[in-house]
């Protein structure tokens, strides 16, 4: 038998709904319904339509999209070099929405690496690798002399495999040497997150290959969490989780995970697609779904024990 709950009991219930832990309270990255709207010329644009988006402590992960999606707009939001319109933003406990001037140089200097697509971009051109690796650690200031900020440079420069290039200036470096190189400048302050742009778009496959595992490396050696925009499909593939991002949102997400045939011992990676239920419950249907089934406008529902069911408007009602 059921009886009606009282006004207490329905009091109690929605206290602890709102005294419940905040959306992203365990993530080390938490976008909340981010919103971005560019105006120029009187025309707005809606790069982030109400992003939402967590990213845990350790991750390394991928975010894919079609060209003006919105992905460069949230790299920026993260790097500390943008503000969001509306929405929330938080990366290792700093609130992107409510930063000074001076907290988004700290945030900027030591919270954040960033790697851009452009290899030129990354690194100052008159100094060398050994010496770009160490100016960060001179500008973040602190207690570090300048034998052991050398000894620092060097040891990320072993660690991505281009110590041999430590005397050489960016145009005696290959591509994808400039890429690790800018890689261990953007690890030199130790960040809590690492964010690359595209930092495979000007190299061909095998380099683009070589920077993935070095950004591998720098994952699992040190612990950096990172976020990855890459338009490389084979970039996307070795990640455990790929994010898409569509108009201005996350659309869906395919995670990977290894399975262990028992007889043979082979190991194999396992991808499967979700799709993104936002806290409203919207739900986005991948459009080569609802164009096999020609759904549109309405469908019809059907809770069943384990899943819900989704079936074409058979109402007869146009
Ligand atoms: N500073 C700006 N001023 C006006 N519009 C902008 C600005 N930056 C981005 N936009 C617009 O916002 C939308 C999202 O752009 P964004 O650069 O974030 O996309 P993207 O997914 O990174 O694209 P791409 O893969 O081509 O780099 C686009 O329509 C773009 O034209």
């Amino acid at each position: 038998m059921t009886t009606d709950p009282t006004l207490a009991e329905l009091v109690d219930k929605a206290t602890a709904t709102r005294t419940g832990p905040a959306y992203g309270h365990d993530a080390l990255i938490t976008c909340d319904r981010l919103v971005r709207v560019f105006s120029t010329d009187g025309v707005e644009v809606q790069a982030l339509q109400g992003l939402d988006l967590l990213v845990r402590k350790g991750e390394l992960m991928a975010l894919v999209g079609a060209s003006g999606s919105g992905k460069s707009t949230l790299m920026n939001i993260l790097a500390g070099l943008d503000t969001p319109t509306a929405g929330a933003a938080r990366v290792a406990d700093h609130d992107l929405m409510a930063m000074t001037a001076r907290d988004r140089l700290h945030y900027r200097r030591k919270v954040v690496g960033f790697i851009w697509q452009q290899t030129s971009r990354n690194l100052l051109p008159y100094l060398t690798a050994a010496q770009n690796v160490a100016l960060p650690l001179q500008l973040a200031g602190g207690r570090r002399r300048s034998r052991a900020r050398a000894e620092r440079a060097l040891e990320l420069m072993e660690l991505l495999q281009v110590a041999d290039c430590r005397d050489r200036r960016p145009h005696e470096m290959s591509g994808g040497q400039q890429q690790r190189v800018a890689i261990a400048v953007a690890l030199a302050c130790d960040p809590a997150v690492l964010l690359a742009d595209e930092p495979t778009g000007e190299l061909d496959s095998h380099t683009a290959q070589q920077i993935f595992a070095a950004f591998r490396t720098a994952n699992e050696e040190l612990g950096t969490t990172i976020v990855i925009v890459t338009h490389d499909r084979a970039v996307a593939t070795e990640v455990r989780r790929t994010v898409a991002i569509r108009d201005g949102r996350t659309s869906t997400e395919v995670l990977r995970r290894s399975e262990v045939d028992e007889t043979t011992g082979h190991e194999t990676l396992v991808a499967r697609e979700y799709a993104m239920l936002d806290r409203a419950g919207r739900l986005q249907l991948p459009a080569e779904y609802t164009r096999a089934l020609a759904m549109r406008d309405r469908v019809a529902l059907d809770l069943e024990d384990d899943h819900i069911t989704v079936w074409p408007d058979d109402s007869g009602h146009s």
